[in-house]
């Protein structure tokens, strides 16, 4: 109940409109206790000493009674529309917070999630707050309103028939309580299993190219169908636990209303209540058992979204791990010195993937990366642009510990082209200058230019104004990385990473891009990862990475000579 609580104080910035509709239920609730006494009312003037002059009477109880009914409906129109305003506006407000955490959290974070299971909790695991908002409290409040108001009107009524009838309460509340502790597990599995069908779809969507191409249609189905499988499951045990409940309830309360027949109707015969009591009491009995049935549903519903704010509340509990020091450091304009001092980093408890790392590289110098797959070059990237920290060591920017400068000015001076480019849904020209803010059509065709990819720009119909779909879908992969390389250009930060960026580009528009990026290099640090070897010759230094160190460094001609493991590729790749 925790998660509830914590929401419900949350909600305070909403109290306007929560005040609102509490003061709307309230009022419809006052309604609803009005109607069964005047029309008692009405009975007992019928079956009494009945006469023409009380016909104005009669007039007045029925305008009385319309008058009840509109109040009752403007007020219950008035509360739902108050409490679903604030509860969409708590949702959204939620769906905006966990997203923005989401993308405040470290990648590692990510390593042992999927997408999907991500995506429902900030689709469907915040959708049950509306339910819990503008459903389940309203509806426990009014309920638990209705329920003490007619108890009184009751009592009032009869004492006697009163007690008997509540006789079935204890009954109901010790199996609502079983109950609670079976349903609640119930919820959780089900939101579960919901997570669990979206990262599947999400899969599978995702994969589809891979899919078709390998043959797996009916393997991806099948899985999907399993998945929605155990989904239906959990759903029919949650069916089955709440169908069960509610006609047990009824029972159980009906009982009452054969008390009132039974014992009422004797009582009646006897004259210790009038036939307009007894009217009146059943029409409260009536009143009585609906809001404790409804309280039973609003129970269910704020357990599930108890078991859904539990969700949303673990994600959001879920503190990133690379961020700013409070005293962290804007760096304005770097010269661009880089340096691994010692430097050990594991993703996980497999063992380090580098180990002691120590090499400089100076500012305006271009350094190549090179080494067998999975050496961990990407890895010695993702350090140098904070995605994660050193176990051990220093990872530093003209001499100063990454963790010490503030992330946001740190990849101001910093732009990677990765191995696998993601281009969002949009037009070229809104890729190109995703990482420049305001940048003009002159500097993105500039840079498009030396990414060799302006001449295909052109000859698009809509030119920098054409989408590239989702992911990039519409362009080949060489065309990819040259946009994406362009995007990089545009910033002209003082250090550039490219990570196997031109990897999937032919030959001679490599050769081009080579020599535009060459041309950079001098005014800016530039660290290339390549498996090609032959686009690292002309690099100041090359550091030979394998199982974790760094086993050799020099100039192309340094390292041929020496004849080590960088002399081996490069006779692998005859260049
Ligand atoms: N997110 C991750 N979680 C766990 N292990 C990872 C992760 N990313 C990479 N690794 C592991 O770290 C090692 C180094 O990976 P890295 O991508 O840095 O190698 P690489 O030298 O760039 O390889 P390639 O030349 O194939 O791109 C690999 O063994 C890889 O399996």
């Amino acid at each position: 109940m925790r998660p509830i609580w914590q929401l419900i104080y949350e909600a305070k910035t909403y109290y306007r409109p929560l005040a609102g509709a509490v003061a709307s239920i309230i009022a419809c609730t006052a309604m609803n206790l009005i109607g069964p006494d005047l029309i008692s009312k009405l009975i007992d003037l019928l079956t009494g000493s009945f006469s023409q002059g009380d016909i104005p009477r009669v007039r007045d109880l029925a305008l009385l009674l319309l008058a009840t009914f509109a109040g009752r409906a403007i007020f219950r129109l008035t509360g739902d529309y108050l409490a679903h305003y604030a509860a969409w506006n708590i949702v959204a407000e939620m769906r905006a917070r966990v997203h923005d955490h989401l993308q405040k959290l470290s990648l590692r974070y990510y390593n042992d999630k999927q997408t999907g299971q991500l995506m429902s909790r900030v689709i469907n695991d915040t959708a049950q707050f509306e339910i819990l908002i503008a459903h389940a409290i309203p509806n426990i409040l009014s309920s638990v309103l209705i329920v003490a108001g007619v108890a009184v009107l009751l009592l009032w009524i009869s004492p006697l028939l009163t007690l008997l009838t509540f006789l079935p309460l204890p009954l109901i509340l010790l199996f609502s309580l079983r109950y609670g502790k079976k349903i609640y597990p119930a919820y959780s599995l089900h939101q579960a299993r919901l997570g669990d069908m979206s990262a599947v779809l999400h899969d599978n969507l995702a994969g589809l190219r891979e899919i078709h191409l390998f043959g797996r249609q009916e393997s991806a189905s099948e899985k999907f169908r399993a998945q929605t499988c155990q989904w239906r499951d959990a759903v029919m045990s949650v069916a089955w636990l709440s169908g069960m409940y509610h006609p047990i309830v009824e029972s159980i309360l009906s009982a009452g209303t054969v008390i009132v027949v039974g014992i009422g109707g004797a009582m009646a015969l006897d004259g210790a209540l009038s036939i307009g009591d007894i009217v009146r009491f059943l029409l409260y009995l009536s009143l009585f058992y609906t809001p404790v049935t409804t309280l039973v549903i609003s129970v269910d519903s704020l357990l599930q979204a108890g078991a859904s704010a539990e969700r949303v509340y673990a994600l959001l509990a879920a503190d990133a791990t690379i961020k700013d020091k409070p005293d962290a450091v804007e760096l304005t304009a770097a010269q661009g010195r880089l340096s691994f001092a010692n430097v050990r980093f594991s993703y996980d408890e497999k063992g380090p993937v580098l180990d002691n790392i120590s090499f400089e590289i100076l500012p305006g110098q271009m350094v190549a990366l090179v080494g067998p797959t999975g050496a961990g070059k990407t890895t010695v990237a993702s350090l140098l642009a904070r995605l994660y920290d050193p176990e051990a060591g220093q990872v530093k920017l003209d001499g100063l510990d990454l963790r010490d400068i503030s992330l946001a000015s740190l990849r101001n001076q910093i732009s990677v082209v990765s191995q696998d480019v993601f281009l969002f849904n949009g037009t070229i020209a809104e890729n190109i200058a995703y990482g420049k803010a305001g940048a003009t059509r002159e500097e993105m065709m500039e840079a498009a230019r030396r990414a060799c990819i302006h001449d295909f720009i052109s000859t698009l119909p809509q030119g920098y104004d054409s989408l590239v779909g989702e992911r990039g879908v519409l362009l080949s992969g060489g065309q990819k990385q040259r946009l994406a390389i362009a995007r990089a250009l545009l910033r002209n930060t003082p250090v550039l990473i490219l990570d196997e960026a031109t990897a999937s580009v032919d030959q001679a528009s490599e050769a081009e891009i080579q020599a535009a990026i060459q041309q950079l290099a001098g005014n800016r640090t530039l660290l290339v990862i390549a498996h090609r070897l032959s686009t690292v010759r002309r690099a100041h230094k090359i550091l030979v990475l394998d199982q974790t160190k760094i086993v050799e460094q020099g100039t192309h001609e340094n390292l041929l000579s020496q004849g080590g493991l960088y002399a081996r590729l490069c006779a692998c790749q005859i260049i």
